[in-house]
């Protein structure tokens, strides 16, 4: 059985791109098979500490494996990139987040599905968006009306994004 899954990825330390499109490349060795990567973005960090800004993308898989297997996965990943985990929400290499797994619903907190903070957030709804149009969050509804709703909501600005073209993550070749 093959399952449709979303992956966040985010940057803001070292050499950004070069750690997405590293991640995308391991991410692809092995079971998940592409089927989108979204534009990049460039993003002012949401929460943490004072700190740079984030370089986001979103990739669309297909894979025959479990979500535990895709998380640790992302987490070899992250592991790849040398992320250094010290502060919640603060400055790294490179995060790795599972988004969705098909429809898969998840409280355990090792793997909370969907990921229990993504409807907020712009850096993620509007990658997902471009890479998937007609895109749904399970139990939470179309992406296209969650980034409505987040960028109405976001008045200050805070979650202002920028799409960055000049970046632009490929697929590796034979994926
Ligand atoms: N859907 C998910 N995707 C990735 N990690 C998850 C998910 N659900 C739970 N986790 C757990 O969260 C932990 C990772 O937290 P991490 O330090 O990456 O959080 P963060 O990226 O700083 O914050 P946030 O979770 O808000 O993006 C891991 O131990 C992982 O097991
Ligand atoms: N702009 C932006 N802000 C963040 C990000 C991120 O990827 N992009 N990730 C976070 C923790 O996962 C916290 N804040």
């Amino acid at each position: 059985m093959v399952t449709r899954a979303v992956l966040a990825l985010g940057s803001n330390l070292g050499d950004r791109r070069a750690t997405l499109q590293g991640a995308v490349d391991t991410l692809l060795t092995g079971e998940p098979s592409p089927v989108a990567v979204s534009p990049v973005y460039e993003t002012a960090p949401v929460g943490g500490p004072e700190q740079g800004p984030y370089l986001n993308a979103v990739l669309v898989v297909d894979t025959g494996e479990g979500p535990r297997e895709l998380l640790r996965r992302a987490q070899a990943a992250e592991r790849a990139f040398a992320r250094q985990r010290k502060v919640r929400w603060g400055p790294r290499t490179l995060d790795v987040d599972v988004i969705a797994f098909g429809g898969e619903r998840s409280d355990d907190p090792e793997l909370i599905l969907p990921h229990p903070r993504a409807h907020l957030r712009a850096f993620v709804l509007r990658p997902w968006l471009d890479a998937d149009p007609g895109a749904v969050l399970p139990g939470r509804g179309p992406v296209a009306d969650l980034l409505a709703a987040v960028e109405a909501a976001d008045t200050a600005g805070e979650q202002e994004l920028r799409r960055r073209d000049d970046l632009a993550l490929r697929l590796p070749e034979g994926a």
